[in-house]
C-alpha cells in the first residue's frame, strides 16, 4: 500500500459458503470495533462503500453445490465493485463474511495484475473441490477455484481463469488439511508454512521467506486473512476453529513485517462470526491486525 493511497472498505456479508449462520454479521462487527476511526487516526482517507447485497441461502437442495447460484451472483457483484475501486487507484479492504467471498474479491483484484501474489493466512488451505470436499461447503474451496481448479461456473467468475499461478501463492498457518488438498498442494507445488514450520522457524523467519519469495516475481500481493488462522483462544468467533493456531502476537509481527516491506496491495479479513464470539473480541483482534498491516507503529 502506498502512503498517499485512499482506502476503500467493502463489506461482504456472505454466509452462503458454509452452514453456520452469523458470519454475515462479520463486517458490522469490525465496523463496530472501530475500524474506520482507527484507519482515520492513522491519517488515511477512508471511503466506506457499505455492504454488497447478498441473497438469503436458497432452499433449493438440488443445486450441484450448496448455494452455488447465490454464491456466483454475490461474487460477480463483489468482483465488479473491487474492479471499480482499483480503477480509482484506491486500496481495497474487504470485510467478511465466509471465505467463499475470495472467489469474487480475487476475481476483481487479479484483473489488474499479471502476477498477483496471495498470502493465505488460514488454518485451512481451502483447496477442496466438489469431489474432495468433506462438507460440500464452498468456503473450503476458494483457493482452488482461484487457481482454476473446481466447478467451471466458479472458476470463470469475472470472465477469465485462472486468477492465480501456483508459484505466486503462500499459505501460512495451515493445520487442518484434507486428503484432496494435500494432493493438490503437492501436485501444484504450493509453498506452505504449516504450524510445524511456524514452530520450527519462528514467525520472523517465515515472514522473511514469504516476502522474499513473493517480492521477486509478483506485481501485487493480496492478503487473505481467515481469523481461524489464529488460535481459537484468541479468536473464538469463527465457524471452523482448529486447535494449535497462530497467536495474536505472531500475527501482529507478521502484519507489521508486511507493512514494512510495503508488499500488500489489497487485503481481506474473513470468517468473523459475532454470534460465536465473546464480546466482539474476534472483531477487535481483526481491527488491531488491520491497523498493523496498514502501518500502525508502537513508537
Ligand atoms: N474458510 C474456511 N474456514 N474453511 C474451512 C474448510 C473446512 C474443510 N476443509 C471443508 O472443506 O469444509
Ligand atoms: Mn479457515
Ligand atoms: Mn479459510
Amino acid at each position: 500500500m502506498k502512503k498517499e493511497q485512499t482506502i476503500s472498505v467493502i463489506g461482504m456479508p456472505m454466509d452462503l459458503g458454509q452452514k453456520r449462520r452469523g458470519v454475515d454479521m462479520g463486517p458490522s462487527a469490525m465496523r463496530y470495533a472501530g475500524l474506520i476511526e482507527e484507519l482515520e487516526k492513522l491519517g488515511f482517507n477512508v471511503r466506506d462503500y457499505g455492504d454488497i447485497a447478498i441473497d438469503r441461502p436458497g432452499s433449493d437442495d438440488t443445486q450441484e453445490l450448496r448455494n452455488i447460484k447465490e454464491v456466483i451472483e454475490a461474487s460477480e457483484k463483489l468482483q465488479q465493485q473491487v474492479t471499480a475501486i482499483q480503477e480509482k487507484d484506491s486500496f481495497p479492504l474487504i470485510l467478511g463474511g465466509d471465505h467463499s467471498m475470495s472467489i469474487g474479491s480475487i476475481a476483481g483484484i487479479s484483473k489488474r495484475y499479471k502476477n498477483l501474489g496471495v498470502i493465505w493466512y488460514d488454518a485451512h488451505p481451502d483447496m477442496n473441490t466438489a469431489e474432495t470436499s468433506p462438507s460440500g461447503n464452498i468456503h473450503g474451496m476458494p483457493l482452488a477455484v482461484n487457481l482454476g481448479v473446481g466447478h467451471p461456473k466458479l472458476t470463470t467468475i469475472g470472465g477469465y481463469a485462472p486468477k492465480l499461478k501456483p508459484e505466486n501463492v503462500v499459505i501460512i498457518g495451515a493445520r487442518d488439511i484434507d486428503e484432496g488438498e494435500r494432493e493438490m498442494i503437492k501436485r501444484l507445488g504450493i509453498k506452505v508454512f504449516t504450524m510445524h514450520e511456524v514452530d520450527r522457524l519462528g514467525m520472523q523467519r517465515v515472514m522473511e521467506d514469504t516476502i522474499t519469495y513473493l517480492a521477486e516475481k509478483t506485481d501485487g500481493v493480496h492478503l487473505s486473512l481467515d481469523l481461524d488462522g489464529l488460535d481459537p483462544q484468541e479468536a473464538p468467533g469463527v465457524g471452523t476453529p482448529v486447535l494449535g493456531g497462530l497467536t495474536y502476537r505472531e500475527s501482529h509481527l507478521a502484519l507489521e513485517m508486511l507493512a514494512e516491506a510495503e508488499l500488500i496491495t489489497s487485503a481481506e479479513f474473513v470468517e468473523v462470526n459475532p454470534i460465536l464470539d465473546v464480546k466482539n473480541h474476534t472483531a477487535d483482534v481483526a481491527v488491531a491486525l488491520i491497523t498493523s498491516l496498514l502501518g500502525k507503529k508502537l513508537l
